[in-house]
């Protein structure tokens, strides 16, 4: 999770691959109409985005009922589409942070992508980050994303045990 351009699709297809786990773009899963208005420079509304964190909801549901990991690309800019998102889930989100300088340079350095640079700063004033009441590791996305890669490895690597016992229904023993 994370505003336009901090490398949640970087991330998290290497994240996948490393861990054997499932992928899905969150991006990909958008009506063709928030598309279009964010191509157009127009920001989404939660009324927008609702019908979308649903579609990335029931994904990530049928993950769990099939007893895969999985990782999602989502934005999940307010506490409550991350509440929306991980409803009777074992989700854990990533909350990458970089900085609005180092965003503005990447996605004026990005090309063709749908997203224009114009809409960083509502990116920026809708974000709610997470607390530390929400299931969140935050990490540092202006690092270099091999290392970043090796640290989420290493903690839901072995915490996919757990939920892999969560999503099959089995009580820990
Ligand atoms: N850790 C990193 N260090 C340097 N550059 C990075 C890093 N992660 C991603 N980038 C670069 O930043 C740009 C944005 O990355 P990416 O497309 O993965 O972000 P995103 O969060 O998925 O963006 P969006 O939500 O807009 O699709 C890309 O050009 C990517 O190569
Ligand atoms: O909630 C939102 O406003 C959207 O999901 C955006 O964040 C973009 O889809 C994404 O970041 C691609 O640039």
């Amino acid at each position: 999770m994370g505003v336009s351009g901090t490398g949640k699709t970087t991330l998290a297809t290497e994240l996948a691959r490393r861990l054997g786990w499932d992928f899905q773009e969150g991006d990909a899963l958008h009506p063709e109409n928030n598309i279009k208005k964010m191509s157009s420079g127009q920001p989404l509304t939660d009324e927008d985005r609702r019908p979308w964190l649903e579609l990335c909801h029931d994904w990530l549901e049928r993950e769990r009922n099939i007893g895969h990991g999985a990782v999602l690309t989502c934005s999940a800019l307010k506490r409550s589409y991350r509440e929306q998102l991980r409803a009777g889930l074992p989700v854990e989100f990533v909350y990458i942070k970089v900085s609005p300088e180092v965003l503005k340079a990447r996605m004026a350095a990005r090309e063709g992508h749908f997203m224009p640079p114009s809409l960083l700063p509502s990116q920026l004033a809708t974000l709610e980050e997470p607390s530390n009441d929400e299931p969140v590791i935050a990490v540092n996305g202006e690092e270099a994303a091999e290392r970043v890669v090796d640290e989420l490895v290493k903690i839901l690597g072995e915490d996919a045990h757990s939920f892999v016992e969560v999503s099959s229904g089995v009580a820990p023993a």
